[in-house]
């Protein structure tokens, strides 16, 4: 067949378009209005997008020479190849091919009998003197092959005897396997399209996912359906925000529909449909219009739909043959069908075979047709239940026709809908929706999400989520889709507490943007451990700055520099209180952006968590500068392993002694502070500017040196720290002598003092000891694990807690050596403490024998809130008595 030929025959028209099975494709091309649609190489990534016609000629032009476009319904694959056709006839491109043979899978399975392949192609118009040149020169054909999810026989190479003369007569799914197995015509190229099936398997090619209409193409159609630019630019618009999270939006036909119904209701001056279930109404109430029956046959069509559309989905049937379709009651309705479904075939032949165009509209006509019937009665759940896999959105199309508002301009065509079906949907999605928003599940939760943003029922939502439902787990697992739904909930419900996303493997640029009023509404929002686009900060920052935000936790999400910057922007306008930012990636530079906040005037920051970020002096010079502003009102900051050394103390000093800074709580945590440094420090802690109240220096690389310096400090009237980590510097016997005589200054304000692994010696516990029991001391927390100091050191401890001058409330004896000669000590000290509450004994080697007397006394104490026996010489016999008290961990 010639090029001319060709065009004639793929351009001349079969059929018709409608609203639900779309514009032909050779109208689409002759009218120009053919938009590239995309495609993906790369599965499930959506990377590295190209042209459907630039992805096939690529592909042809390599080794393989096989191309297998594969798309869902509607997505523009039989568009495509026409296109791909026609551009070949007019010579713009795949010109190293003579020859294009166009096959439809559908038109194959009809071929009985046996047939040369001779006589196949010939039935494509090839003139009989071209054939030898064909068969000759196979290199130069392209064969091209449409919808193989239609295909009726098996492609399987084992199941055939593959045929390689062209002369020798076989059955045609003999033809079609030789052929796309390259016995026959070897050399040649195809291109084979597809929705995904099981018979792809079978095939050796490049495989191109057909991903249809993104954004910019979807803009492109509107404007090129809808003459009228204003009313191009209100229908995208309107889809955008209603329906294109549904990945069924990228499919051209869905977008002809959707043009054809906003077109019609824009014309008309209706409201656009607001929800999925609202659009399934008017395009069923657009084409019930084109019919102008009444009412009663309406309902015995939508009836007959129903039962067509059941059927499909229980039977994994996607076409109907005319006997199934007189079963369904359609036979007053044969020549009206083809306005709702696809039809194969002259309708008078026995052999015609109906579908529907869609499954979306199988399942709104089978939800609408459960809602109408008023014959027999099932319940919802059971037909949930009964249609679950086959019917993705039938819970949608129930949950938004449960609704009057939604339901109204069909009742006008339909009568009323059977309200006890209706009723019974509703105590159903009551007390199912309640019992999933108890569980721990988000999937679940979802599911509901989903049902309620397609009722649009405000009240609904805040009867089915209550202050009792557990909606602080974690909603990181979730689509675009999701993201609405949850959105959706947030914003009827008003408020949230806490918006959980803790884990979001990628909260990407549309997702956030569709949450931003969601967590402008939360007074927690919690993403750590989470990745987020640069576009997702742009988002979050924008919602912080009009929300009513208090803490945020960024925790081990990696933010970066830049990142924080943009953050900034809505941090401070922002109503934040806390922030944590542990690990993420930040240095010095986020320092500028940070003081910057703290010191706006708007800002009302004060705990600021920045451990495990590589802030270094410059950066802290920076936040220290900020804290003598009178507008920075940090309270706390945590700065772990921050990279700080030395010379920082001096800024930090400075500021304390500001008279302006806010700062009550420093944590410097295992930075290289060094004693030198804490000299510093201590002076300004002697001044009555300076209002600290806790200063943690654990593992800072202290030794006893520095602990003359914190003596002259504790010493002084002025000293307000309450509470002090020294844990993990080598103090040694005489640095902590020196502090324990501060400690024992009538009005010394520690309360919680931290010397966990410190090199204490038995002389200093004896120390503490004393310092204890002298009635002026105020230590309520004392943490000495990790010295070596065993029984006889511990039991200095122990006997001040059993005296009554003794406050303490927590002790943490963690690896001290202690063994079961302790226990008597260990049973007085609490029985005769009013204020011990937590015990820390982990990693000791308290034996069986001491657990009955420890589980008695911890029965009987009533301050003792826990007991930590984890790592202890216990064997499993004591696990069954030690389960019998709730206050022992173990
Ligand atoms: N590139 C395009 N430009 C404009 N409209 C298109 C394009 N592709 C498809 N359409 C519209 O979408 C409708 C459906 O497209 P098409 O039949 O090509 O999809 P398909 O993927 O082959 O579907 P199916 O899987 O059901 O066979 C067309 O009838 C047309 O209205």
């Amino acid at each position: 067949m010639d090029k001319a030929t060709v065009l004639t025959h793929i351009l001349k028209s079969r059929g018709v378009g409608s609203v639900l099975g779309g514009e032909l494709p050779a109208s689409v091309i002759t009218n120009n209005k053919y938009i590239h649609p995309l495609t993906s190489q790369d599965q499930g990534t959506h990377e590295n997008l190209l042209p459907v016609d630039h992805a096939v000629c690529t592909a042809l032009s390599g080794e393989m020479k096989a191309v297998t476009l594969v798309g869902p319904e509607g997505s523009g694959k039989t568009t495509a190849l026409t296109k791909l056709i026609v551009d070949w006839a007019n010579g713009q491109h795949l010109q190293n091919f003579s020859h294009v043979f166009h096959f439809q899978f559908r038109d194959l399975n009809s071929l009985e009998g046996a047939l040369s392949l001779e006589a196949l192609i010939q039935q494509h118009h090839v003139p009989s003197e071209s054939m030898p040149l064909v068969l000759q020169k196979p290199e130069d054909v392209l064969l091209v092959f449409d919808g193989l999810n239609e295909y009726k026989h098996s492609l399987d190479p084992s199941v055939h005897t593959l045929s390689s003369d062209p002369k020798q007569a076989a059955s045609v799914s003999c033809l079609v396997a030789s052929l796309l197995h390259g016995s026959l015509l070897k050399g040649a190229a195809f291109v084979v399209a597809t929705r995904s099936t099981e018979h792809l398997k079978f095939l050796s090619s490049t495989q191109v996912e057909v991903l249809g209409f993104l954004k910019p193409q979807r803009e492109a159609y509107f404007n090129s359906f809808f003459t009228d630019p204003a009313a191009a630019n209100k229908a995208l618009t309107h889809m955008e925000r209603t329906l294109s999270f549904y990945d069924f939006c990228s499919a051209p036909r869905f977008c002809w529909t959707v043009c054809s119904i906003y077109k019609s209701l824009i014309d008309s001056g209706a409201k656009l449909p607001e929800t999925l279930t609202q659009l399934f109404v008017h395009i069923l109430v657009h084409l019930l219009h084109t019919l102008s029956l009444n009412e009663a046959c309406n309902r015995e069509l939508v009836l007959a739909l129903g039962r067509m559309a059941s059927h499909c989905c229980l039977e994994q049937h996607s076409s109907c043959t005319k006997e199934e379709m007189d079963s369904f009651g359609f036979q007053p309705f044969f020549t009206s069908v083809d306005v709702f479904l696809r039809v194969d075939g002259e309708l008078e032949s026995d052999k015609c075979v109906f579908s529907f165009h869609s499954q979306l509209m199988q399942e709104f006509v089978l939800a609408l047709s459960v809602f109408l019937d008023r014959s027999t009665y099932v319940g919802v759940e059971k037909i949930l239940e009964r249609h679950k896999d086959g019917a993705y959105f039938i819970d949608f199309f129930f949950s938004g026709l449960s609704e009057p508002v939604q339901r109204k301009p069909l009742e006008s065509l339909l009568g009323e809908l059977n309200s006890d079906q209706i009723q019974d949907f509703r105590s159903w999605f009551k007390s199912s929706s309640e019992a999933a928003m108890k569980g721990y599940s988000a999937e679940e939760h979802y599911r509901y999400f989903h049902l309620l943003h397609q009722a649009q029922n405000e009240g609904l939502v805040r009867e089915i989520i209550t202050p009792s439902t557990r909606t602080g787990i974690s909603y990181s697992k979730m689509n675009l889709q999701d993201s609405v739904a949850l959105n959706y909930v947030v914003m009827s419900l008003a408020e949230m507490q806490e918006l959980n996303l803790y884990s979001t493997k990628n909260l990407t640029e549309e997702k956030a943007a569709v949450l931003a009023p969601a967590m402008s509404l939360s007074h927690l929002i919690t993403l750590s451990q989470s990745s987020l686009s640069t576009g997702a900060v742009c988002h979050l920052a924008s919602a912080l700055s009009k929300g009513v935000t208090r803490e945020l936790d960024l925790s081990y999400s990696y933010l970066d520099d830049e990142n924080f910057k943009l953050l900034c922007t809505g941090l401070r306008l922002s109503k934040l209180h806390t922030l944590h930012l542990a690990a993420c990636s930040l240095t010095e530079a986020s320092c500028e952006d940070l003081a910057s906040v703290l010191t706006s005037g708007t800002s009302q920051l004060c705990f600021i968590q920045l451990r495990h970020n590589g802030i270094r002096n410059q950066g802290f010079e920076t936040l220290c500068k900020a804290l003598h502003s009178p507008h920075c009102k940090l309270q706390e900051l945590q700065l772990q392993h921050c990279d700080l050394t030395a010379p920082s103390m001096e800024f930090l000093s400075a500021a304390l002694c500001s008279g302006q800074s806010q700062l009550r709580k420093v944590d410097l945590t295992q930075n290289q502070i060094g004693d030198n440094s804490v000299e510093a420090l201590c002076k300004s802690l002697q001044r009555s500017l300076c209002k600290l109240q806790s200063l943690k220096l654990y593992d800072c690389e202290l030794t006893g040196a520095c602990c003359t310096h914190l003596k002259e400090a504790l010493m002084s009237e002025h000293c307000t720290l309450s509470e002090l980590d020294l844990s993990v510097n080598e103090l040694g016997q005489e640095g902590a002598l020196l502090l324990c005589q501060a400690l024992s200054r009538p009005g010394c304000p520690i309360e919680s003092l931290g010397l966990t692994r410190c090199e204490l010696t038995l002389l200093v516990f004896k120390e503490l000891g004393s310092l204890l029991k002298n009635g002026t001391c105020r230590i309520k927390s004392l943490l000495v694990g990790l010295n070596d100091v065993g029984d006889q050191g511990v039991k200095h401890l122990l006997d001040a807690v059993a005296h009554p001058n003794c406050r303490l409330e927590e002790l943490n004896l963690e690896m001290t050596h202690l063994t079961d000669a302790s226990l008597e000590d260990l049973c007085a000290a609490i029985r005769a403490s009013k204020t011990l509450k937590e015990l820390e004994l982990r990693n000791n080697m308290l034996t069986d024998a001491s657990v009955p007397a420890l589980v008695q006394v911890m029965q009987d104490s009533d301050n003792m809130q826990e007991m930590n026996l984890k790592y202890n010489d216990f064997s499993e016999d004591v696990f069954d008595l030690m389960e019998q008290c709730s206050k022992i961990r173990y």
